[in-house]
């Protein structure tokens, strides 16, 4: 099956700026050995992609391996910021998301840009399997428990809230952050909606941060939280700011 892009519409963000980022990335020629089994590790941004699109592109989730994603990604040196920069959108305060590849079914790589300040709201990634690796900058990744009633599979718990409300209503009590860390260049992350929730912020005010994410399989809506409630927000559906390299038009998902 050849990549295509995913015909997904809009959620975050917006807006027509494309301000070109400034990067200061260290270049790391050091060879790195390939473990047991993994064959060559990918040494650019075509290689991690052609790695990703062979083994992912057939079977998708049932080719998942997360070890061995892990070290794909890790292992990826990402030294090269030219590699990636055509994916890079930055946008005052938002993170846009920007479509490298994708197999409907599948997977989706795509590259994400955190301007100064920016944040997703708490989401979960309905049936996928998320790998982040951070390419530039540095993010914060807050995890939380799902809310009383709003796992997937919870929807018709019969639950009756303190306040009286109808069974099945979901108790209104600030969200529970069970883990805080900092993701930096070279780490790589990974989520998945049987482990919680989460959300990732760039926590410096005007430095940029650029992220690599790969969901196995690709997901186009999603539900945001209120952190203060637990409340479920309607389901969305995730926007693209970009697809391979070209801007979205106005208007356009
Ligand atoms: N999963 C989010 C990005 S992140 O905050 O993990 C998205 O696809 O927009
Ligand atoms: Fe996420």
């Amino acid at each position: 099956m050849a990549p295509q892009s995913l015909s997904s519409s809009a959620a975050t963000l917006t807006d027509d700026s494309d301000r070109g980022p400034l990067f200061n990335s260290k270049i790391n020629d050091a060879a790195v050995p390939s473990p047991p089994g993994l064959g060559q590790h990918p040494r650019s941004f075509a290689q991690l992609a052609q790695t990703l699109r062979d083994r992912l592109s057939e079977s998708g989730e049932a080719a998942f391996d997360l070890q061995w994603i892990s070290e794909v990604l890790g292992h990826y040196p990402a030294h090269d910021p030219a590699e990636w920069k055509q994916y890079v959108f930055l946008e005052d305060g938002k993170y846009t998301r920007n479509l490298v590849e994708s197999v409907e079914g599948c997977y989706a790589l795509m590259v994400l840009c955190w301007a100064g300040n920016a944040a997703s709201p708490i989401h979960d990634h309905p049936s996928s399997h998320c790998v982040v690796k951070v390419l530039e900058g540095e993010l914060i990744e807050e995890r939380y428990e799902w809310p009383e009633g709003a796992q997937p599979g919870s929807i018709n718990n019969t639950h009756t809230t303190d306040s009286g409300a109808p069974p099945g209503t979901p108790k209104s009590e600030p969200m529970k952050l069970v883990d805080t860390s900092k993701l930096l260049p070279g780490r790589v992350a990974y989520i998945h909606d049987s482990i919680c929730l989460h959300r990732l912020r760039n926590p410096h005010p005007t430095t940029p941060a650029v992220t690599l994410h790969l969901y196995v399989p690709p997901y186009h809506t999603c539900r945001t939280f209120v952190e203060a409630t637990g409340e479920a927000r309607a389901q969305r559906r995730c926007a693209f700011w970009s697809r391979m390299g070209v801007r979205n038009k106005v208007g356009e998902m």
